[in-house]
């Protein structure tokens, strides 16, 4: 028994050929899943099968027997259909899972598969002999394609790197050949001339050639599609790989579903974020995963009910934004349908977006400086608690207003005055119930809302009360001990009304009678109330209309030389012609001018009147001129003041001011250099209504005054009340010693005159002399003058 070696080497080419497709084909197999599976399996089995069969006859036609021979069509066809099939069977268990085991048994099955091809091969074989099989070595060569089959497989699934698969695909081609040759040691062929060959023979020559050829076109085509494939797959693997990066690196989770609810892709961030990272979601039902979650009772609810919701959502092609709670987290969740069914689900932690939404409309309804409900928040709760207030219920509106407090911001500063008012909130904080609401309306505005049921209504004038007591009681703030009061207006519901807003004006309203009454107490909203406050509202309307159409006069009133009964200057006291009216007293409209600031430009006309005036009268005689404190804070007093000394040609001597203590009361410092700026230039001050004020005698000692005006209060009482006279006689005595000039207001009678002459007053003004006459009746005035001196 011989062999042609060129025969050897071109079985051993198409063995080394076929095995590297079916490697090749092998790993496409593992590559692809379901279907795809199958179909590369029956590819690789069929190629693989006709390789090894078409090795075989190649390596049979290189054996020479010495004999004649043929092969049976039929046992030869036969062999190839068992080497696809067992083939086949081998590769399907080795790509059943990742085990070695299993893959290295599928490998051995194939190895089973070229034994059995080669077996059933050599029935085929028609010659006149028999073949005498030697067991042992029949057995060993089965062993040898099975152990090199199993290894080829087991080394072909560690990767696709060329070298993994060289070696693969070398132990494959070594499976074969071992198998082969150790098979074909264990034939002694015995020459019968009796055997006879049957019909259907075909020549080993003919059979071996025409399987050669169309064994390296199949097997050059599959190598072909295997590297297509592979490349395809390559490229499909860089795209999933681009798509993973981007899946995973994501800020949101996201999961896409199937039309039944089967979750198709998903990224770690959706699972963590949704926490899941511990159960396995890949190809899972929706329903499942939160039946499961549901018996560790991670999720409540229906997860039935929640699914079949979701399907048929998606299925109308509905999108669905729902905000879901995990771990302490706010998610938001969009369900938004895919074309031809299923949808995709993306998941976004909202819970910071959330928070500082909070807290931007915790900002919006409360003041920042002390956290109360600031005017939007404290009118809803004043609607809420007004609309759920029954019969029995009382609900009042407290108005508050800090008394004097921009006298403290002004004078002590900001930093202070915001200290105070954060004091302030947290003392209201302490006099309410929790049924209460305090708010911070803006500036020294406070305001609370009183829920009570069923209780007296004496509750409210407690709050009240006890409001009133606790932020009159003293504050210790940066080093300064402060003191302030507050003044409070209330309003009941339903007695004043149900609507909020009509509560709050109503509240306001009284505020402002507890403010005229006095500031440092509470009252109740009282019906005449509307009815004064409309008509100071209209006042004001006029009072802008007077200005503008120069309804004012000045009206003057003589101040006399108590020793020499002479006029030495007239007082300049503002009159309202009003159209309708008639004349209207300054009472009446110089609190509302001064409350609207429109005191300035009223201010401005009285002293460019008086000073326009008195430049027409004798030498001797000046004009003093009220100065309200509002007018001090405007910047130009003093320019106004030159102004209307330049325009009248009056020289400054002639031009007294008389100013309040009350001036004096705000930012101090600033006032001060404004009354020096004026005397400055020669015009003289005088410090009016003296005595009615708390500190009077030490003003006296921050400005050297030209002039005191003792109030009129003091007068009236002087010849009847021992301690009017004691304050008469100290004041003019501290004139004396201070050689400042004091003068008496409001000198009705004589035996008043004659007391403030005996007490040494320097001058004296009173009805006793004249009342306030106009302009025209000055002439008289001083003509009379000198008759009442003696009187
Ligand atoms: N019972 C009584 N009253 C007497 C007697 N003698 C004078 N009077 C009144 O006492 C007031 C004196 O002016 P005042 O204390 O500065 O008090 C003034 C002054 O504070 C303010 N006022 C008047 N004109 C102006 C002005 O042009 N500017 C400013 N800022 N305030 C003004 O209005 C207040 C009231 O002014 P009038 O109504 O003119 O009232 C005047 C005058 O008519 C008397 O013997 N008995």
């Amino acid at each position: 028994m011989e062999h042609d070696w060129r025969l050897v080497v071109l079985g051993a080419v198409i063995c080394l050929l076929a095995s590297a497709v079916a490697i090749s084909l092998f790993h496409r197999a593992r590559a692809a899943q379901g279907r795809a599976r199958e179909i590369w399996i029956g590819l690789d089995a069929a190629v693989g099968g006709c390789g090894i069969w078409a090795t075989h006859f190649v390596a049979m036609l290189a054996y020479d027997p010495g004999i004649e021979a043929g092969y049976n069509i039929p046992i030869t066809l036969l062999s190839l259909v068992l080497a696809v099939a067992i083939l086949a069977v081998g590769l399907a268990v080795a790509t059943l899972d990742e085990r070695w085991r299993t893959v290295a048994a599928g490998g051995a099955i194939v190895g089973a598969g070229v034994a059995a091809m080669h077996y059933t091969g050599m029935l085929g074989l028609e010659l006149p002999a028999r073949i005498v099989w030697s067991p042992g070595i029949v057995a060993s060569s089965i062993a040898f394609g099975s152990l090199f089959g199993a290894l080829a497989l087991v080394v072909a699934t560690r990767g696709e790197r060329f070298g993994t698969v060289a070696a693969a695909t070398g132990l494959l081609t070594v499976a074969i050949v071992s198998h082969h040759f150790t098979a074909m040691g264990a034939v002694t062929l015995v020459p019968d001339p009796t055997i006879v060959s049957g019909g259907l023979t075909v020549s080993p020559r003919v059979l071996s050639f025409m399987t050669a050829v169309a064994v390296f076109a199949i097997l050059g085509l599959s190598l072909i599609a295997s590297i297509l494939d592979r490349r395809a797959k390559t490229e499909l693997h860089k795209q999933k790989v681009v798509l993973d990066t981007a899946l995973e690196n994501m800020s949101q989770g996201l999961c896409m579903f199937d039309a039944d609810g089967r979750i198709m892709l998903f990224n770690e961030r959706y699972s963590e974020m949704m926490g899941r990272s511990r159960m396995p979601l890949q190809g899972r039902l929706l329903i499942d995963v939160l039946q499961d979650l549901h018996s560790i009772g991670e999720w409540d609810g229906d997860p039935e009910e929640f699914c079949n919701a979701l399907v048929a959502e998606a299925k109308a092609g509905h999108s669905a934004t729902r905000i879901v709670s995990r771990n302490e987290r706010a998610i938001r969740v969009v369900d938004q349908p895919m074309k031809g069914g299923g949808w995709v689900a993306t998941f976004e932690d909202i819970t910071e977006w959330q928070q500082a939404q909070e807290q931007i409309s915790h900002m919006a309804r409360h003041d920042a400086l002390t956290n109360l409900p600031n005017r939007t928040l404290f009118r809803e709760q004043l609607e809420k608690a007004s609309r759920l207030a029954k019969r029995s219920d009382q609900l009042a509106v407290l108005c508050l207003d800090l008394d004097h407090f921009k006298e403290i911001n002004d004078t002590l500063g900001h930093p202070i005055g915001d200290a105070l008012l954060r004091e302030v909130a947290r003392r209201l904080g302490e006099c309410v119930t929790e049924h209460d609401t305090v708010a911070r309306l803006g500036g020294d505005e406070f305001a609370i809302v009183q829920f009570c049921s069923n209780c007296e209504p004496s509750v409210v004038s407690s709050l009240a009360s006890l409001v009133v007591e606790r932020i009159a009681a003293p504050y210790e703030i940066g080093g300064h001990q402060l003191v302030i009061g507050v003044s409070i207006g209330i309003s009941l519901a339903p007695e004043d009304g149900k609507d909020p807003d009509e509560l709050l004006q109503k509240a306001d309203l009284a505020l402002y009678r507890a403010k005229a009454d006095g500031r440092g107490t509470y009252r109740f909203f009282e019906t005449g109330m509307d009815a004064r406050a409309q008509a100071r509202r209209l006042l004001e309307r006029d009072l802008r209309l007077a200005l503008e159409h120069d309804e004012f006069e000045v009206y003057y009133q003589p101040i006399r030389d108590v020793a020499g009964g002479q006029v030495v200057a007239f007082e300049a006291l503002a009159r309202w012609n009003h159209s309708l009216r008639g004349l209207i007293a300054p009472n009446n409209f110089i609190p509302v001018a001064e409350e609207t600031g429109l005191i300035v430009p009223l201010g401005e006309i009285v002293l460019r009147k008086a000073c326009a005036d008195a430049a027409g009268w004798p030498e001797a005689v000046a004009v003093a001129v009220n100065l309200s404190p509002v007018q001090f804070k405007n910047p130009n007093l003093v320019s106004s003041v030159k102004a209307a000394l330049q325009a009248s040609g009056l020289s400054p001597d002639r031009l007294e001011l008389e100013i309040t203590e009350s001036v004096l009361l705000q930012n101090s410092e600033a006032t001060l250099a404004v009354l020096h700026e004026l005397r400055g230039f020669g015009v003289r001050i005088s410090l009016d209504d003296f005595g009615t004020g708390y500190s009077s005698l030490s003003y006296l000692r921050s400005f050297p005054f030209d002039k005191i005006k003792i109030d009129r209060s003091f007068v009236t009482d002087l010849a009847t009340r021992e301690d009017s006279m004691a304050i008469v006689r100290a004041v003019t005595g501290l004139g004396k010693s201070l050689g400042i000039v004091t003068t008496a207001e409001g000198v009705e009678t004589d035996t008043q005159f004659d007391l403030l002459r005996q007490e040494g007053c320097t001058q004296a003004q009173g009805y006793l002399f004249s009342p306030p006459r106009p302009a025209a009746d000055v002439a008289k005035m001083l003509r009379r003058a000198p008759e009442r001196s003696v009187a």
